[in-house]
């Protein structure tokens, strides 16, 4: 028996069951296919996921895998032709774009390869934003900032703009607004896809502090390096998780509704 569920019933039965309140995330037969120009591109085609409280787990694979894909269904940015999604245990599935919005203020940070920063903002703005937009009180949201952006080695950038600062202290200011509002949850999409290896060895190290504070992360990269960072690592293939494995080697166990890897069509 796992996650509070009897054992006996199909694996079918088992996936229609509420998740445990231990998974941070948990995602169950997502599928999304993109309809561009061209044939559609079937970028997931079935994932079974779930992420434990303070978890680091890297997604890595080739280009073209779906990975970022999935990790965009993850935190709402496109939504999945089938499947669910829970965050903190609540299903998401009649989340409408208000509802994920407020989720990726209050309980998702992410930051992306291109940083995504306000650009007419100040450094200081661009981290305050989303508390104030969560309704934390200016005073506080001032607080927050300044302990970030000290903790990030970002003083005396506050009143710079975005473009003004190398690519390296830009990732750093995106890390700092996704976490202004302590989310239980970052996604990070190719966060040091942009930058050169300092930058990404920075990337690493605070992914890697943050993680050992218990921060729970889920990391999108094709770079082996920043993957060993994690202490699990999905390979993705072909829009399915090929292997899901902690870092010493064994099977993790928290792939599938189950609480096993499952691959389905
Ligand atoms: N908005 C879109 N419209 C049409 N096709 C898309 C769209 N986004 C992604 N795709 C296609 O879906 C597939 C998966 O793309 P995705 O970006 O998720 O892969 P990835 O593993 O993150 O790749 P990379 O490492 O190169 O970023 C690819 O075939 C891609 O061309």
């Amino acid at each position: 028996m796992r996650d509070g569920r009897s054992s006996g019933p199909k694996a079918h039965d088992r996936r229609s069951a509420t998740p445990g309140p231990a998974a941070v995330l948990r995602a169950e037969g997502l599928v999304k296919t993109h309809h561009g120009e061209g044939a559609p591109a079937h970028a997931v085609r079935g994932v079974d996921l779930s992420v434990a409280r303070g978890e680091f787990v890297a997604v890595t694979g080739p280009s073209g895998a779906g990975k970022s894909t999935l990790l965009h269904l993850l935190g709402g940015l496109q939504r999945p032709d089938r499947g669910s999604i829970w965050l903190d245990g609540r299903c998401t599935d009649t989340f409408g774009e208000a509802r994920w919005a407020l989720e990726r203020r209050k309980a998702i940070g992410i930051v992306f390869q291109f940083f995504n920063l306000v650009s007419n903002l100040s450094v200081a703005d661009n981290v305050e934003l989303p508390a104030l937009l969560a309704g934390v009180p200016p005073k506080k949201a001032r607080g927050e900032r300044e302990e970030l952006l000290a903790e990030l080695g970002l003083e005396g950038k506050e009143r710079s703009m975005p473009g003004e600062l190398s690519g390296g202290e830009q990732q750093r200011v995106a890390l700092a607004r996704a976490l202004v509002n302590h989310p239980p949850l970052l996604l990070a999409d190719e966060p040091a896809g942009s930058l050169d290896s300092k930058g990404t060895r920075e990337v690493m190290r605070l992914l890697s502090r943050f993680h050992g504070r218990g921060q729970t992360i889920v990391l999108v990269t094709h770079d082996a390096r920043l993957a060993s960072a994690a202490d699990r690592v999905i390979s993705f293939f072909d829009g399915r998780i090929a292997d899901d494995a902690t870092l010493d080697g064994t099977p993790s166990r928290r792939g599938g509704a189950s609480g096993v890897l499952e691959l389905r069509d």
